[in-house]
């Protein structure tokens, strides 16, 4: 038998696009969804998940964590084992904070490492990518940090982004989901010359805002002319939100992946402002939501073997 019979892996949140930078760049951040794998002698497939909202996760076949394993296994062309997963539910689902990037991410290296590692890293981020369709979230989740992601021929060439310590990304979770599928079928297919011109300008002026800490330059970046004014009617509660957290010193704010989270960039001295700020907008327009000063995490996907 190759391989190991149980591995436990690790996979962060990410808050993709940033505004300016749809299907493109996206921030791994320090909240985790913990998956573990356990090779079974016999028996059939087993998932058990625990954490908040446990019981909205499939635990049949068409588990999106299965799905990947399975997906794997196909690629190397084996016969994929039995086995029994366990998911600890750290990631609030779809609510933009890559909760399926993280499923996808996970299964692929779970398997791979039953498997005994046939794959690079890169192998998986592509099949991570292939499976997602789009870069943003499982290329940070795999590899943490923030990352911009751009193909190159037929592959892709991923470049860190530098993220200054004085930004702090604040997440306002509300209580209502939003599924990426549903926040992408309002997407225009073409767009103009004039809102791609101003996408590529704000996300420039945003990768040197991130870098530097410039507050000038994030202000004026977090704008964007591609999904977010098709998205924002899908978000009760967008607008105060939005007029709130800059009334109260943020840099600005942006939705987080597909939504329903926003995200809002501000400095150290302003962030438990900006929480309070957005808590209470979405309170008074009848949202219940959790808001959370975060860091960007840098390691991405972390796996460790119990045997
Ligand atoms: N930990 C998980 N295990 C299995 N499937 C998951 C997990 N997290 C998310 N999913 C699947 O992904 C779906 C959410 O994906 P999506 O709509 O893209 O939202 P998000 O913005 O959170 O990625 C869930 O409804 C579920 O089917
Ligand atoms: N670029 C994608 C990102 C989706 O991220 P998720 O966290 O909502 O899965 C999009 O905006 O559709």
């Amino acid at each position: 038998m190759s391989g190991v019979s149980s591995v436990t892996v690790t996979v962060p949140a990410t808050t993709a696009n940033l505004g300016p930078g749809f299907d493109c760049i996206g921030a791994a951040l320090t909240l985790y969804n913990e998956f573990k794998f356990t090779r079974l002698e016999e028996g059939t497939l087993t998932i058990r998940v625990t954490g908040a909202e446990a019981e909205r996760v499939q635990t049949d076949e068409s588990n999106l964590l299965y799905q990947a394993f399975l997906k794997l296994y196909q690629y190397i062309e084996q016969t994929p084992p039995s086995v029994k997963m366990e998911i600890d539910l750290g990631v609030p689902l779809a609510r933009g904070l890559g909760s399926s990037a993280t499923a996808i991410v996970g299964g692929l290296i779970g398997a791979n490492k039953l498997a005994g590692t046939p794959l690079s890293q890169l192998q998986v981020m592509e099949l991570a990518i292939a499976m997602e369709g789009h870069p943003d979230n499982v290329v940070p989740a795999l590899l943490g940090g923030c990352r911009l992601a751009a193909t190159s021929d037929a592959s892709w060439e991923i470049c860190e982004v530098p993220w200054h310590q004085d930004v702090i990304p604040v997440v306002a979770i509300p209580d209502f989901e939003l599924s990426t599928k549903e926040a992408r079928s309002v997407l225009p297919t073409q767009v103009s010359r004039a809102d791609a011109i101003f996408n590529t300008a704000h996300l420039g002026l945003l990768l040197r805002g991130l870098e530097t800490g410039k507050g000038e330059w994030l202000k004026a970046a977090l704008q964007d002319k591609l999904h977010q004014p098709y998205r924002q009617a899908l978000i009760s509660g967008y607008d105060v939100v939005n007029a709130a957290a800059t009334a109260a010193g943020a840099y600005g704010m942006v939705i987080s992946g597909a939504g329903p989270t926003l995200l809002a960039l501000a400095d150290p001295t302003q962030s438990k402002a900006v929480e309070m700020a957005m808590l209470t907008a979405w309170q008074q327009a009848g949202i219940t939501a959790v808001v959370r000063s975060l860091c960007v995490d840098t390691q991405g996907a972390n796996s460790f073997y119990e045997g």
